[in-house]
């Protein structure tokens, strides 16, 4: 099914719906597409509409089924999605989280500026490479025992406290705290136990990376500053999720949801779909499996903070207490929150497949520093181009469930951009602006180019100017480590 201009009404300014009458046969609620008119006529060029259309029919949806500007296509569910489904019956779906389980980002701060790294940006691009293992397949320093595996999967980035490899502090600054509680390490198999027991600490290939950026510009001075955030300042973006352990759990659980579908009468309109009630035995053993595998996420990026913190020190000298953690959040999760929908406030199962939780002002697990400001969305947009940071607000809690966009999102598939890039020249070209590019091979490079993305700031004025997020800084990459 081909979605065309004509099947799409304009609501307001960036805010467009595909109407139930579309396909009364099947969608429960409408579709909803946040984007500009030029990021529409992109996102018209590959199948996520269709797939919005098809989570449209997932049983239990609530409101409408939306995606965010850096909306493409997925497995099942388009990248970019957001998905609120009524609980305790309303379905759970694997593909609404996608395979690398709590993929996400985090920013932490330093006190140095641009001017002071500028002669050590050689010397640190290596030692970041050295001290942060990337790569597809590459294991770290750390073997999780089966006790210590256990341990992490429930207690997600506390474990890295608790062993000493990070601060109590830091775990203030994490969404859910680092830590979901309904985690059983019990409803994780073997097999993905064994993919991750050398995974913890690294941040593996492709579209994963390690960055240091600097703060190119403020938008909002007040927010800035409760987030602790100054023009010039240098920072550090780590981007990365649940590795082979994640993957593995979301094989495991789709086989197994798949073949329970019947039992409950389920039909939807992809196999890629697959789901089943929340409160259902599978239900329940995914949704505990994967809070499992989040946790593992959330102590991967906690432990990568270590040895950039490590490496850090090298460089710049350890009497510098540097890289405090600014904010960490999901962006591949399924969460229990209460949401409002025509006036009516109920607990839901959200899923977001490539979307950041996004909540505003009040928001009672935010730091106190952040109360006001609202959660920090920090939002990557390519090695070449630029990132930022924004702030939730009360808006995204009435028209995205609390969400927002995750990236730039990708406009070429991985091939296409291999096809176009040359990567040694890329390489070159980014030194020449002052980016030192780490990676494994040129291979990563190519399809990681930033033409492989849309364009960032397009995707963040979308966001900024439909006030689900309040934008407060651009930052600029100067040095990108990638698997
Ligand atoms: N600052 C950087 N951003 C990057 C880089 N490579 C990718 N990206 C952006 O991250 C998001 C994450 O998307 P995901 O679906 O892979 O989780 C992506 O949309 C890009 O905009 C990078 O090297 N640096
Ligand atoms: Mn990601
Ligand atoms: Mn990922």
């Amino acid at each position: 099914m081909k979605i065309q201009k004509e099947h799409i009404n304009k609501i307001k300014d960036y805010l467009w719906e595909i109407p139930t009458s579309f396909r009364p046969q099947y969608m429960n609620v409408p579709a909803r597409i946040l984007a500009s008119e030029t990021l529409l006529d992109e996102i018209m060029e590959d199948r996520s509409l269709a797939q919005l259309v098809n989570v449209a029919s997932l049983p239990g949806i609530q409101g409408a089924s939306m995606v965010m500007p850096d909306v493409h296509e997925g497995y099942g569910f388009p990248i970019g999605g957001v998905a609120a489904t009524s609980y305790p019956k309303g379905a759970i779906s694997p593909g609404g989280i996608g395979y690398d389980i709590n993929c996400g980002v985090r920013l932490l701060l330093s006190s140095l500026n641009r001017e002071t790294v500028q002669e050590s940006l050689g010397v640190l691009s290596r030692e970041l490479y050295n001290h942060i293992p990337s790569g597809m397949g590459k294991g770290g320093s750390i073997l999780l025992s089966s006790r210590k595996m256990h341990e992490v999967l429930r207690n997600g980035a506390e474990w890295a406290v608790s062993q000493g490899y990070a601060k109590a502090e830091d775990l203030r600054f994490i969404e859910s705290n680092g830590k979901l509680e309904m985690a059983d390490p019990r409803l994780v198999s073997e097999r993905a136990k064994q993919r991750g027991k050398d995974q913890l600490g690294t941040i593996g290939s492709g579209n994963h990376f390690v960055e240091v950026d600097y703060i190119d510009e403020i938008y909002n001075t007040n927010i800035a500053t409760a987030y602790g955030l100054e023009c010039g300042q240098v920072v550090l973006l780590i981007h990365t999720g649940s590795r082979g352990l994640g993957h593995q759990v979301a094989t495991d659980h789709i086989k197994i949801i798949m073949g329970a579908m019947e039992k409950y009468g389920i039909n939807v309109p992809d196999r890629e779909l697959a789901c089943v009630p929340f409160d259902s035995e599978e239900g329940q053993n995914y949704f505990r499996a994967m809070c499992a595998a989040a946790n593992f996420a959330w102590c991967n990026r906690e432990l990568i903070s270590w040895e950039a913190r490590t490496a850090w020190a090298k460089v710049f000298g350890s009497e510098v207490d540097d890289l405090h953690l600014m904010y960490d959040v999901a962006h591949n999760i399924a969460k229990l929150e209460e949401h409002s929908v025509e006036g009516k406030s109920s607990l839901m199962i959200v899923h977001r497949k490539g979307a950041t939780r996004a909540f505003g002002p009040g928001f009672p697990e935010l730091p106190e520093k952040y109360l006001k400001a609202g959660q920090p969305v920090i939002i990557p947009g390519s090695m070449g181009t630029c990132s930022y940071v924004l702030a939730g607000t009360a808006r995204s809690m009435e028209i995205t469930f609390g969400s927002c966009c995750h990236g730039a999102g990708r406009r070429l598939s991985r091939t296409a951009a291999k096809k176009q890039v040359n990567a040694p020249v890329l390489k070159e070209e980014l030194r020449s602006r002052g980016i030192y590019v780490e990676a494994g091979s040129f291979k990563g490079i190519a399809e990681e180019a930033p033409v492989a993305y849309k364009d960032i700031n397009e995707v963040v004025e979308t966001v900024h100017a439909s006030g689900i997020a309040t934008k407060v800084a651009k930052l600029k990459p100067m040095v990108v480590v990638k698997g």
